[in-house]
């Protein structure tokens, strides 16, 4: 296995000043401040291409983005246009992916704990795919359904106990966790909710985790699923789509190793070969991950017991991957002097978990310089919150040449002074 070829070059040095793709970054610090959330239109629409190239092997296919990795309009509106529908977990993430002109027969609702009035929203809007995570939603989809004249479309998640070998908190497929059908329990519910009438019950959906970066599991829990699709249709049912979710990892360190998306699509190949179903994959961190970098202003350089704290003007507020899950983000300077230092990395957040690095070895940085957080396109601006009355940075799209602000500071209006 090789990594992917990194994206990352969309952000690179020109004349020893960071650019997003042919914008230098100071140029969007001057015009919006900082902290900024910098996305590379070439970078998701390369992603978006190298991953629908890749599963062009395969003869029938679906895609749809999981919005939760990035919900900005604008992006979500460039992957509509490379032919991307939605995977989404909300009544809200559907109006982004509606109103960003993703038809709703292309939309895949995920998540398990849909309200009445989400499954009600998205029955009179169309969604494409209900994505059933317990017997009774799809008892109360049904009969939301039949009360409005229509059917609804669904596959029943199925919880494989397979372990994605990942973060414990974005591992999502093993017994014990919240989500999906114990897979041996899936043939009696599958008959039972297929007599339903106002549901059309068409697969199966699986998803066992997020930033996966071996095969292994993924072939043993597509191959799960394999035989569960065979005992179904011993069963008499017709199974013509398998869901097979999202979870490949990307490179967050310059020597991480990730499955290539060939690889993967041949695995896909070998073992879905004799399924015959359409195929939906939900990808969200590999399209979107490596096309955005977190830019922040140096506050202070202060003095430390062991190390200096480098506080920068971005927190856990904007970027909760590091404090969420020890996540690694890269940092570079915008404008490096050449020099380094050993320093901690910290927001201003009044948590002791406020921490984007612990002794790192980085470029020499001073009050007011710039730099960046790589790789936060995807879990990033999606996961920001307010926390100490912060506001929510704003967003920029990079196209070539020129930027666009695509989502603008917001501060919630009682928390302004
Ligand atoms: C159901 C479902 N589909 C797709 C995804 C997207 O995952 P990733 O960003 O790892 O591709 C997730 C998040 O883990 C998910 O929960
Ligand atoms: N938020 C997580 C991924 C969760 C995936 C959602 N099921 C991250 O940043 O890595």
């Amino acid at each position: 296995m090789t990594g992917h070829r990194t994206l990352v070059t969309y952000f690179s040095s020109q004349d020893g000043v960071l650019c997003a793709e042919g914008v230098p970054l100071p140029v969007i610090a001057e015009a919006v401040g900082t902290p900024v959330h910098v996305y590379s239109a070439a970078a998701l629409r390369d992603a978006a291409h190298r991953f629908r190239s890749a599963l062009a092997i395969l003869p029938s296919v679906r895609v749809a983005f999981a919005v939760k990795a990035n919900p900005n309009g604008a992006v979500l509106h460039l992957l509509a246009g490379c032919g991307f529908g939605a995977d989404i977990v909300s009544g809200g993430e559907m109006r982004r992916a509606l109103d960003a002109g993703i038809a709703a027969s292309d939309i895949v609702f995920s998540g398990v704990g849909k309200t009445d009035r989400e499954l009600a929203d998205a029955l009179a809007a169309g969604i494409g795919q209900f994505n059933l995570e317990l017997e009774e939603e799809g008892q109360v989809l049904a009969s939301l359904a039949r009360a409005r004249g229509r059917r609804a479309t669904a596959v029943l998640r199925v919880n494989p106990n397979v372990d994605g070998r990942t973060h414990a908190k974005i591992s999502t497929g093993r017994r014990g966790n919240k989500f999906g059908v114990a897979i041996a329990d899936v043939p009696a519910m599958y008959d039972r909710l297929s007599r339903l009438e106002g549901l059309d019950l068409v697969g199966v959906a699986l998803h066992i985790g997020s930033q996966l970066r071996d095969l292994a599991p993924l072939e043993e829990a597509y191959d799960r699923i394999g035989y569960l699709v065979a005992d179904l249709r011993a069963r008499g049912h017709v199974i013509s789509r398998v869901d097979l979710g999202g979870g490949l990892g990307i490179p967050y360190r310059a020597d991480d190793v990730v499955p290539t998306l060939d690889a993967y699509a041949a695995m896909v190949g070998r073992v879905t070969r004799d399924w015959d179903v359409e195929l939906t994959f939900e990808p969200g961190r590999v399209v979107a991950g490596l096309a955005g970098v977190l830019m922040t202003r140096v506050i202070w350089v202060k003095p430390g017991a062991d190390h200096p704290f480098v506080i920068v003007d971005a927190a856990m507020n904007d970027l909760a991957r590091p404090a969420l899950y020890d996540a690694f983000h890269r940092f570079e300077a915008v404008a490096p002097d050449g020099e380094r230092m050993v320093a901690n990395i910290a927001g201003p957040v009044c948590e002791s978990g406020d921490v984007f690095a612990v002794a790192r070895d980085i470029d020499r940085v001073r009050r007011g310089d710039l730099a960046v957080l790589h790789a936060t396109g995807a879990y990033g601006a999606a996961m920001a919150s307010t926390y100490n009355c912060r506001a929510l940075s704003p967003q920029v799209l990079v196209d070539g040449d020129r930027f666009e602000i695509v989502a603008d500071r917001y501060l919630p209006e009682e928390f302004a002074a």
